[in-house]
């Protein structure tokens, strides 16, 4: 027997149209997903939602999309309870349910929606908005070859997907790449304060921050090198990035520990968010 190939669903509900939900649907357009197999449901749509729903054909609120192929999950975590009461009508028993919601398990979606028997939970990141996101996914046992094709079809028109071994990875992915373009940027908020700290007027900073992470970046992007490599390309001997890593990489007081820290605190959020 062939194996099952890899493609996107022939209907597909969204649940959720802000920036993740945007991002995916705009992906799944751009890999050529029929717009009319798709409807979005978004209570409040953003005017430019509404603009590209419209202007591709892609059906807004509308009344009866139920048992679609795929349902998408793209809301809060703290919205679920909420959302949930009008979702399970829409679930078909053979719909496969994808679900980006931080923390919620896949025993907390099947509570919620006792119709759904296959689930895919994944974890997206924001860089899906511009098709270089990296997600982390796990499959319920009832979901088949078909479906997870399916579901890694969806999920990698936005970027790379890595399949998880257990559900029980999935905060840590969260706490890694989910928040991660966040700590980035992040780092270049602090870098332009560095900047600005050491005479440089403050727009320029903002600049020179700004470019040189996106720089590092589509580097690290681009070339096979390790992340340790890479750095150690910058760093002369007796130089100045050695000067300055020397302050970064101290321990104990630099980045891993801060790091380690964070990645420990965004964890245990997704944890919370259980339930
Ligand atoms: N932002 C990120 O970087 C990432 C987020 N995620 C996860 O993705 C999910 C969405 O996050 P994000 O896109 O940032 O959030 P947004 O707030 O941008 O999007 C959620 C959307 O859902 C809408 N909504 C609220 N209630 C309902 C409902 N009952 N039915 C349909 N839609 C509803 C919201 O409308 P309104 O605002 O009017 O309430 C909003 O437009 C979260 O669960 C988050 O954990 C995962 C990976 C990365
Ligand atoms: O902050 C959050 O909870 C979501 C999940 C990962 C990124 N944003």
């Amino acid at each position: 027997m062939s194996k099952p190939a890899s493609r996107l669903p022939s209907s597909l509900v969204l649940v959720g149209a802000g920036k993740m939900g945007g991002a995916m649907l705009e992906g799944w357009l751009a890999e050529g997903m029929p717009p009319q197999g798709i409807a979005v449901i978004e209570p409040r749509p953003s005017e430019e939602m509404a603009r590209l729903c419209g202007e591709r054909g892609v059906a807004l609120n509308p009344k009866e999309p139920a048992a679609p192929e795929v349902l998408v999950l793209a809301i809060k975590p703290q919205m679920l309870d909420e959302a949930a009461k009008d979702l399970d009508a829409l679930v078909g028993s053979g719909t496969l349910l994808v679900s980006i919601l931080a923390g919620k398990t896949i025993g907390d979606l099947r509570k919620r929606l006792p119709t759904a028997r296959a689930v895919v939970r994944a974890m997206p990141n924001l860089p899906a908005s511009i098709g270089r996101g990296a997600t982390g996914a796990a499959a319920s046992s009832e979901v088949t070859e078909a479906q997870r094709l399916v579901a890694d079809a969806l999920l990698r028109s936005v970027g790379a997907v890595e399949w998880l071994p257990s559900e029980s990875l999935i905060d840590a992915v969260t706490a890694v790449s989910g928040s991660g373009p966040a700590y980035v940027f992040h780092l270049v908020e602090c870098l332009a304060e560095a900047g600005i700290a050491a005479g440089l007027p403050a727009d320029l900073s903002q600049r020179l921050a700004r470019a040189t992470v996106a720089g590092a970046g589509e580097l690290l992007f681009r070339s096979d090198l390790s992340a340790a490599t890479l750095r150690q390309n910058v760093t002369s001997p007796g130089g100045t990035t050695a000067a300055g890593l020397q302050v970064l990489m101290a321990d104990p007081g630099g980045l891993k520990a801060l790091m380690r820290e964070t990645v420990a605190a965004a964890k245990k959020r997704a944890e919370e968010l259980a339930g």
